[in-house]
């Protein structure tokens, strides 16, 4: 409730709309994160972490020394009640005014003390007073009567405070409770700093500094540190003192003055204090006359609160620095600082006018700055989620003393009232203020080594100053020869102590050693952050593309399966027009007769090939068993007298032009009254188509090509065509070829029945002329003059008109009937068919892409060459 915060019911279940979610991953991605894990090496983190980079340089018992950390502890807040009557305790015997007799000599000094004290007593106070002591941590504060009555204000009870020091403590105890705990921290390492909050007059400096009479917890706590160093010989540690105010003089501004002894005007640069002296101090005694002389540099005024009232907030710093043999120690460096500042004043309490008003201002600003960074403090201890107001940019006293008002280091507070009625607001207002103090924690302090930027700063200017001190002594001519005496004197003893330097060059180095190795520690952690992240990239990419490489080797089998496919449609196309174009070879290679071994030889497979499809065939025929058996025999006759065939052929080849025309005559004549025939007689019908292809080699290229697709739409019935046509021609001619002695086996009967059948194509084929007419083939020469008589022929193209070439139509021929078209050229070249076919030929070129001149050239290598061939033919 005292946050603001919305008091929530127990049985409520707070439930968040919009839920923080992750974004699933995808099966796919899964299942290639758990291979790319399995693939990819994990990252050697417990290598890393096992490098000479400890987590934290405390645990580190050898360079850890200089930093410690403490457990929660909370701010401790003392109270302590200024007595009523002043005079009254001075005469009762105040056992803290131990030198009553030297009442006069009261320190520090105010020449306007009397006159003050004469104003203060015109108007008589009650004796009454307005805070009572419960128990050592608890007060009540009871407003006077004519509050209760107006404001109807009642009793409060302030408790918690770590302990209430009465009117009638001393300084000592108050030192033994409070300081001197302090003070036993700083020795064992502990910084800490105490500071003395309260209204003008009650008695804050009095607690600080106290008195020659009544030393206040300076001057105590100087006097147990040097003791404790006394006591113990084995250890040598040194001291340095440094003391400043922060003053606004006539409210122009913040400003901070050294009050060492030749201190000046100091700057603060980052929260850093520049050009502040340190002063070496070895004796308690000479640090209190150091604090005394930085007293009476201090401003201060009289106002109608306090005769001695302070106008700056004033700041003491005692440094400890271990020697050398300690550097390993925890308790090398220390820091102690006590804060007196200014109290808060009311206009009307004090009576301030023109430049104490102004100043009161500065001092109020302060002190409520002061207040406000404590109380952000705690709230942002109780709610985290409240941020640390940066209320401490508002004052450099409170820049100075960042640190510990974010609870970064330990801090103390003493609290001083006045108990009389007429304080009872400036008392309640306090208290009010403070008590939620008492529940600040120093979470895990951690206690910077004499090398933090503050210290090094100072040193450094001490150490500085010291060099400028003994390089140009004239400079201390000037101001006096008894502060040249104290410089010299003060800054002798560290330069006579070489192991003290030599402690304090250790120190910084060990110093610039720990902050690399922090530096370094924090570089290794955003170095392996940013490798998970990129870790993490690397994965996600990895995992993108394996999904990838899956897609690509799928499509990759689908593309296989698509070109087998496709191969397979191919091969079974391509195996259709092969056997079309084979077979259609083997026509045109019996009907003109090639004799050269290439041609031959392929001639001869082919060969083998239409017999074997030929008895294929007829076994699927269903021929009679006492046929079947003869089949083969019969099939071999036709191979030996294919040999005839051929040669028949040849001769009527080797038949001059006319003949030529008249066979083709023949063969047009033959074919058209074959249409005519009935086709129920296979053997007929298989001798008219081999005579349309017979005919094929010498008609036109319309023709081609309608008998080539009929070959590419029949290439089954070509081959039994072709095969009848074969064995029709075999019977036609006269068996030369004696057929094999395990052929011969085969029963005549069967190749006499057969023979009926067979003399009807031998008379079919008795059209052909000069069949009975085959020259020898040995005569090769002949043939040869022969041929060379038809190229004559034919290149003359006066000795016959049909030579004379048509203008062709470019029509596109399949392969086989190109191959077709070459070979009839190479016969009939001086025939009216070459015209024909080199026609055919040049339409193919119907889009003019090629010259007709051109393709005519090529057609005449071919001629050339084939011709070239026939000239090695070996009859
Ligand atoms: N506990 C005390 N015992 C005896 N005298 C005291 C005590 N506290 C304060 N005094 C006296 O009261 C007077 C005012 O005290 P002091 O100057 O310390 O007040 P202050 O809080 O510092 O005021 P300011 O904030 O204006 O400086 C001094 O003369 C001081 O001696």
């Amino acid at each position: 409730m005292e946050d603001g915060s919305p008091v929530q019911c127990p049985n409520t279940v707070t439930v968040r709309r919009n839920p923080h979610r992750r974004a699933r991953a995808t099966p796919a991605a899964k299942a290639a994160e758990s291979n790319l894990t399995s693939a990819i090496s994990s990252f050697p983190l417990q290598e890393i972490l096992a490098m000479d980079v400890p987590q934290n340089p405390k645990d580190n018992s050898s360079a850890s020394s200089s930093v410690q950390t403490s457990l929660s502890e909370n701010l401790k807040v003392y109270l302590r009640v200024r007595p009523l009557q002043l005079k009254n305790l001075k005469k009762s015997g105040n056992p803290g005014d131990q030198n009553s007799s030297r009442s006069g000599h009261v320190w520090p000094q105010n020449p306007q003390k009397k006159k003050a004290a004469k104003e203060k007593n015109v108007k008589k106070k009650s004796n009454e007073a307005c805070i009572t002591i419960n128990d050592d941590h608890s007060v009540t504060v009871c407003p006077p009567m004519a509050l209760q009555e107006t404001r109807r204000s009642k009793s409060e009870v302030y408790e918690g405070f770590s302990h209430v020091f009465s009117m009638e403590s001393s300084q000592d105890e108050v030192y033994e409770r409070m300081v001197s705990p302090l003070v036993e921290d700083f020795l064992k390492g502990k910084s800490g700093m105490l500071t003395a909050l309260g209204p003008s007059g009650s008695g804050k400096t009095h607690t600080i500094f106290g008195s020659p009479r009544v030393p206040g917890m300076v001057p105590l706590a100087l006097q147990h540190i040097f003791r404790t160093e006394s006591s113990d010989s084995k250890t040598s540690r040194s001291y340095y003192l440094s003391i400043f105010e922060i003053y606004s003089e006539k409210g122009k501004g913040e400003k901070m003055y050294d009050l060492s002894a030749d201190g000046g005007e100091l700057t603060m640069q980052q929260f850093t204090i520049k050009g502040l002296k340190e002063v070496l101090i070895s004796k308690a005694g000479e640090a209190e006359s150091l604090v005394a002389c930085a007293m009476t540099k201090r401003a201060t005024a009289i106002t109608n609160a306090n005769s001695t009232s302070s106008r700056s907030q004033c700041i003491i710093n005692v440094r400890r620095v271990a020697n050398q043999d300690e550097v390993e120690d925890a308790s090398n460096c220390a820091i102690l600082t006590i804060a007196d500042l200014a109290g808060a004043e009311k206009e009307k309490r004090t009576g301030n006018q023109g430049t104490r008003l102004l100043e009161a201002n500065f001092i109020n600003n302060t002190s409520m700055v002061f207040g406000l960074c404590l109380r952000s403090l705690f709230e942002h201890q109780r709610n985290p989620k409240k941020p640390l107001q940066k209320h401490f940019q508002n004052s450099l006293l409170t820049k100075y003393l960042r640190d510990y008002l974010e609870g970064k280091k330990r801090m103390t507070l003493i609290l001083t009232v006045k108990a009389g009625e007429e304080d009872y607001l400036d008392t309640t207002f306090l208290l009010r203020q403070a008590s939620p103090y008492m529940k600040i924690k120093f979470n895990n302090v951690v206690e910077p080594s004499n090398t933090n930027k503050r210290q090094l700063q100072t040193l450094c200017t001490f150490e500085e100053q010291k060099r400028t001190k003994y390089s140009v002594p004239e400079a201390c001519v000037n101001e006096g020869k008894r502060h040249h005496k104290e410089d010299l004197l003060a800054h002798e003893e560290p330069s006579g102590h070489p192991k003290g330097t030599a402690t304090e060059s250790s120190r910084t180095e060990l110093a610039g050693i720990e902050r690399n190795h922090l530096i370094l520690q924090n570089f290794s952690q955003a170095i392996w952050k940013t490798l998970k992240q990129y870790r993490d990239k690397l994965k996600s990419a990895e995992n993108e593309n394996q999904i990838l490489r899956e897609e690509i080797r799928q499509e990759k089998m689908r593309y296989f399966e698509l070109e087998k496919q496709w191969q397979s449609t191919r091969c079974s196309t391509c195996s259709k027009k092969d056997c079309a174009e084979a077979d259609s070879s083997v026509e045109v290679a019996s009907n003109f007769e090639l004799n050269s071994d290439l041609e031959e030889h392929r001639f001869n497979n082919s060969h083998k090939i239409i017999v074997n499809s030929f008895i294929k065939v007829k076994e699927s025929e269903g021929k009679s068993p006492e046929r079947r058996g003869s089949s083969l025999y019969e099939d071999i006759n036709c191979c030996s007298k294919l040999d005839e065939v051929k040669e028949a052929h040849t001769d009527s080849i080797d038949e001059t032009t006319p003949r030529n025309k008249c066979n083709t005559a023949k063969k047009l004549t033959y074919v058209e009254a074959d249409d005519s025939c009935p086709t129920t007689n296979p053997i007929a019908f298989s001798t008219q188509q081999s005579h349309k292809l017979v005919k094929h080699d010498s008609c036109s290229s319309v023709e081609l090509d309608k008998l080539s697709e009929q070959e590419e739409s029949t290439s089954v019935e070509s081959h039994l065509q072709i095969g009848s046509n074969i064995h029709c021609d075999a019977h036609a001619c006269e068996t030369q070829l004696v057929p094999d002695t395990s052929l011969n086996q085969s029963t005549s009967e069967e190749s006499d029945r057969d023979s009926g059948a067979l003399n009807e194509d031998q008379e079919l084929l008795g059209e052909f002329p000069d069949s009975q007419h085959v020259p020898p083939t040995e005569d090769v020469e002949s043939y040869q003059e022969q041929e060379h008589k038809k190229d004559v022929h034919c290149s003359d193209p006066s000795t016959d008109n049909s030579c004379k070439l048509e203008k062709p139509k470019r029509r596109l021929l399949p392969a086989s009937s190109t191959l077709l078209r070459d070979f009839s050229n190479m016969h009939v070249e001086d025939d009216i068919e070459a015209s024909k076919v080199l026609f055919a030929y040049q339409q193919v070129n119907r889009n003019g892409k090629k010259s007709a001149k051109g393709e005519k050239l090529r057609t005449q290598g071919n001629i050339s060459l084939i011709r070239m061939l026939k000239s090695n033919l070996r009859f």
